[in-house]
């Protein structure tokens, strides 16, 4: 059964090239909470602190909290893209991850190279890879754009690219960032149709969001982050009444 288990989870990003000391000290003095010098020397921001939490399967949790509270920083970290510097952390299961758009995609190859080279990758042969470029193609409205580089992509083409492809598989474990909700209005109505059925599907869902409607909408637990730590964790009902 898939799971995800944290225990004293921290993230910590060390900020380079502050210059001057008497910046670096004043940065320490304002925000005591969220830098601090390690032992280096450098500043580094704490981004999340000691966080203690289990997700088990037929969960839908949203991240909540407002800017800098660490909601993507938390994503990002389940989804392995950051290490913790301290703590543990389990994922157990197939992870899906609606994140970061660029990410994994080869910017100088066309849309359909990245879409084959994916469905290869994750063991299928080649016909079944040609189909589904064309699957994903089709549903990302590319057009002749799919045999282009996805360099030359507009913003907006891209975020429907991989969005496709990071949906047309059922994953155990989908970590989603809300912006994978925008769009304009005639993708958006295509994703939201997706996306439900993709939460029905998945064991765990882990979506970041400032939409309250959406929480409701899809969540049944909310974590509440703030300044990097958790604030209140629980049924998403409770969780907003103290928000
Ligand atoms: N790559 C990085 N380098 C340095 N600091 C970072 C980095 N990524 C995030 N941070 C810091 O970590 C903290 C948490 O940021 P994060 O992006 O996770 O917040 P968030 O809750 O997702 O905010 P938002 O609602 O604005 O998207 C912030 O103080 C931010 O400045």
């Amino acid at each position: 059964m898939p799971y995800i288990a944290a225990r004293d989870l921290t993230i910590e990003f060390p900020l380079y090239h502050l210059g001057a000391r008497s910046l670096k000290k004043r940065l320490l003095a304002h925000s005591p909470l969220r830098l601090r010098q390690d032992e280096a020397n450098r500043v580094v921001v704490s981004a999340l602190r000691g966080l203690d939490f289990r997700i088990g399967a037929g969960e839908r949790v949203a991240l909540i909290g407002r800017n800098g509270a660490g909601k993507t920083t938390l994503l990002r970290t389940l989804a392995g893209v950051y290490e913790p510097v301290g703590g543990r952390l389990e994922v157990q299961g197939q992870i899906g991850a609606l994140i970061d758009p660029a990410a994994g995609m080869d910017q100088e190859s066309t849309g359909r190279e990245n879409i084959t080279l994916r469905g290869l990758f994750r063991g299928m042969d080649e016909a079944e890879s040609a189909a589904l470029a064309e699957e994903i193609g089709a549903f990302a409205g590319l057009g002749e754009f799919l045999d282009v580089p996805v360099r030359s992509y507009s913003a907006g083409m891209q975020v429907r690219l991989s969005f496709a492809i990071a949906t047309v598989m059922s994953p155990e474990v989908l970590l989603m960032d809300e912006w994978f909700l925008a769009g304009d209005a005639e993708f958006r109505e295509k994703a939201r149709e997706k996306l439900t059925g993709l939460v029905e599907d998945a064991d765990i869902l882990v979506l970041a969001t400032h939409d309250m409607g959406v929480v409701r909408e899809w969540c049944t637990r909310a974590i509440l982050l703030d300044a990097g730590r958790i604030l209140a964790d629980g049924p998403v009902a409770e969780v907003l009444a103290a928000a």
